[in-house]
């Protein structure tokens, strides 16, 4: 069987692809996926996965089918190979081979163990053509946070600050709310109300009584979960007084006072206790510790201290970055990275290019650990 890419795999691959980032928040722990069906240059349906327990994106593209269109001979475009397991919903290889496809073009193996490869077997064993890997980088980029989960049981980082224009996230006596403007933010909430849990550090607590929540609400709730070796958290801070609101979490050394442990957990808290004895390890721990949970996507919005424990751990797959047209100076002004720091240039991790955007005024720059 000679297997050949088309002059419109891609077009219709990135329209698929187009379709599956709108499950972004809404379908973790499961990957994003989408299904064009095409015939004869045109789309007969399509569909993406919209929610978690819900159908996957090729029943969604077949319901989507006029009542009077018969797919038989279509080509069927899908960024994720089809299931082939019983898991919430039955498997959508079955479905697919039931339309008789002429051609079945892939973007990506799923890397889940219950199907890695099984679903396109099973298409190409009813004698239909499968074609893999178009557009397949995209397709791996969007579902990173996905494939890290499944390949390593940990969950994808996501680190954000905001800083003015000479690099500082705070004044010298601590202040810093606001150095990113309003539609910033506004795009911050919007990736709070997408991700799983946000991170913080217990100087960021101290400093500014944040509340770390999604407003307007997004589609999931974030926990909140807060880097306090010492078990400072506050019984009167905003975080425990909203714990009705999102579950809030204190990560505490070994040798943290008892008591005080036995304070925040009578106050609701859940105290995860760091078994290792660097803040590396603890960082690493608690990333499985996050995986366990079913948490996908964490939002590390953290001052100096805390975001070094994730960089020195190289445990940031991904920046965000907003540079506000302010200036504050000083040298006891913290920039984003606090801790010892690199000796040399040569050992700065590799880095993906940066994709910047415009937001009324500030530059929204992201980026992301190559290979991630
Ligand atoms: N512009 C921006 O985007 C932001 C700015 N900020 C600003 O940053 C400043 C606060 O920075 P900073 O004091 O560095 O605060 P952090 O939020 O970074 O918290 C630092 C503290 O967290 C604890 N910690 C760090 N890593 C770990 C770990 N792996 N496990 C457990 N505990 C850990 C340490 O506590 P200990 O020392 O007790 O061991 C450390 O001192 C404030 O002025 C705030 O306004 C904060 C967030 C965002
Ligand atoms: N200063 C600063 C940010 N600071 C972050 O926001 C937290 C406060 O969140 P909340 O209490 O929920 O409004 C604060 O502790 C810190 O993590 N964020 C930004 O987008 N831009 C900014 O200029
Ligand atoms: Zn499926």
């Amino acid at each position: 069987m000679t297997q050949r890419i088309l002059p419109n795999d891609q077009q219709w691959m990135r329209h698929a692809l187009a379709l599956a980032a709108r499950g972004k928040g809404f379908v973790e722990p499961n990957p994003m996926v989408g299904c064009v069906i095409v015939r004869d240059g045109k789309p007969l349906a399509e569909g993406y996965h919209e929610k978690f327990g819900g159908p996957h994106a090729e029943r969604q593209a077949l319901a989507a089918l006029p009542a009077d269109c018969d797919p038989a001979g279509a080509t069927w475009y899908v960024t994720l190979e089809p299931c082939c397991h019983t898991g919430k919903t039955p498997p959508c290889s079955d479905a697919v081979i039931a339309a008789r496809p002429q051609r079945v073009v892939i973007a990506a193996v799923d890397p889940f163990s219950e199907v890695a490869g099984g679903g396109i077997a099973q298409i190409r064993a009813a004698g239909i053509d499968v074609e893999v890997g178009v557009c397949e980088a995209e397709a791996n980029r969007l579902n990173a946070p996905f494939i890290k989960r499944v390949r390593q049981q940990k969950s994808w980082v996501i680190a954000k600050w905001a800083m003015t224009l000479d690099g500082k996230i705070a004044t010298h006596s601590g202040n810093s709310q606001w150095i990113s403007g309003e539609a910033s933010r506004r795009r911050v909430h919007e990736v709070r109300g997408q991700v799983d849990a946000i991170v913080t550090g217990i100087g960021s607590v101290l400093a500014d009584d944040p509340t770390l929540t999604a407003r307007p609400p997004g589609p999931r709730t974030a926990a909140r979960i807060v880097l306090d070796d010492k078990a400072e958290l506050p019984l009167n801070s905003t975080l425990i007084k909203t714990r009705e609101t999102a579950p809030v979490y204190a990560v505490v050394r070994s040798d943290a006072p008892q008591q005080r442990i036995d304070a925040l957990r009578k106050a609701g808290v859940g105290v995860i206790v760091n078994e290792s004895r660097t803040r590396s390890g603890g960082v690493e721990q608690l990333l499985t510790w996050c995986h366990d949970q079913g948490m996908t996507n964490l939002f590390l919005e953290a001052g100096a201290g805390a975001m070094a424990s994730f960089f020195e751990a190289d445990a940031i797959d991904e920046y965000h970055v907003y540079v506000a047209p302010k200036l504050i100076g000083g040298s006891a002004a913290p920039g984003p990275l606090g801790g010892q720091g690199l000796a040399t240039i040569a050992e700065s991790p590799a880095m993906e290019p940066l994709q910047v955007e415009s937001i009324d005024g500030d530059l929204f720059i992201t980026t992301r650990r190559t290979n991630r």
